[in-house]
């Protein structure tokens, strides 16, 4: 059964790419407004399950709902900002151009979409650089325009492959904080990660290992119940170590 303030809800998902199982009977519930992260090492599966969720790919077996409607759905991709892994950019356009494109996919025009990319362009601190070609932006300001992008349209659900790979501690924590504000508004996150000291940040985590979801609980709870000092202490408890 889905519950009523599931924004996600995840029934027995299994995927394998041939014969290999890369995820195995997955159960979540992800509620609106909380920042929930996918922790787990590389290639535990963390991108296919996020994938997922969106409608970009599909499960071998199960179902994944997004505001309680069985993916994938096209006609939910408006309350969806998705910023994937590598980002998906046109160097040989300005930051401003990038945006223009990505607005008008979503219907964004005129006055409107001049306002928006003001904004977001703020929020990720790229403002004097609007005008420049991609191809000379740094990676780190490559994943915050990624960022701005996946914020144009206000979407209500924000998943977030990553985010802040690349990007130095001190606009880490101006874009955590803009997650928070986000949050605030009612915007769910949800966000992969490897980085511990990030998951800290989330409300509730979701450890992932070799395609299993081992554990689900705040990162308090995941502490207390495995009598752990860290997430990562956590995280090896619960993955058998
Ligand atoms: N399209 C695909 N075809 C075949 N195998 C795939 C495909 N996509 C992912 N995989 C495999 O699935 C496994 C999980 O990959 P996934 O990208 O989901 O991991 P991840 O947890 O996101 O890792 P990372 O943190 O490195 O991004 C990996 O072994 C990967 O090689």
């Amino acid at each position: 059964m889905i519950k009523t303030k599931s924004v996600v809800s995840v029934h027995h998902v299994s995927k394998a790419f041939g014969k290999q199982q890369v995820l195995k009977d997955i159960n979540l519930e992800i509620m609106k407004g909380e920042i929930f992260g996918l922790l787990g090492p590389s290639g535990a599966g963390k991108t296919t399950l996020v994938k997922q969720l969106i409608g970009l790919d599909m499960p071998t077996s199960g179902e994944n709902f997004l505001f309680q409607k069985k993916m994938p759905s096209l006609k939910l991709i408006e309350r969806v900002g998705y910023m994937a892994q590598s980002d998906a950019l046109y160097g040989e356009l300005s930051a401003k151009e990038n945006l223009q494109f990505f607005a008008s996919l979503y219907g964004l025009k005129g006055k409107k979409q001049r306002e928006r990319i003001k904004e977001v362009m703020e929020i990720v601190q790229l403002s004097e650089h609007l005008n420049k070609l991609v191809s000379n932006y740094s990676g780190g300001m490559k994943r915050r325009l990624s960022l701005a992008a996946a914020l144009l349209h206000e979407p209500e659900v924000l998943i977030l492959d990553e985010p802040t790979v690349g990007i130095d501690p001190v606009l880490r924590k101006s874009i955590w904080e803009t997650f928070y504000q986000l949050k605030k508004k009612g915007t769910t996150l949800i966000v992969t990660t490897h980085v511990m000291d990030e998951a800290e940040k989330c409300d509730r985590l979701g450890l992932i290992r070799n395609g299993m979801l081992i554990a689900v609980g705040s990162p308090k709870e995941l502490k207390e119940k495995t009598n752990s000092m860290s997430i990562e202490e956590a995280f090896l408890i619960y993955g058998g170590a």
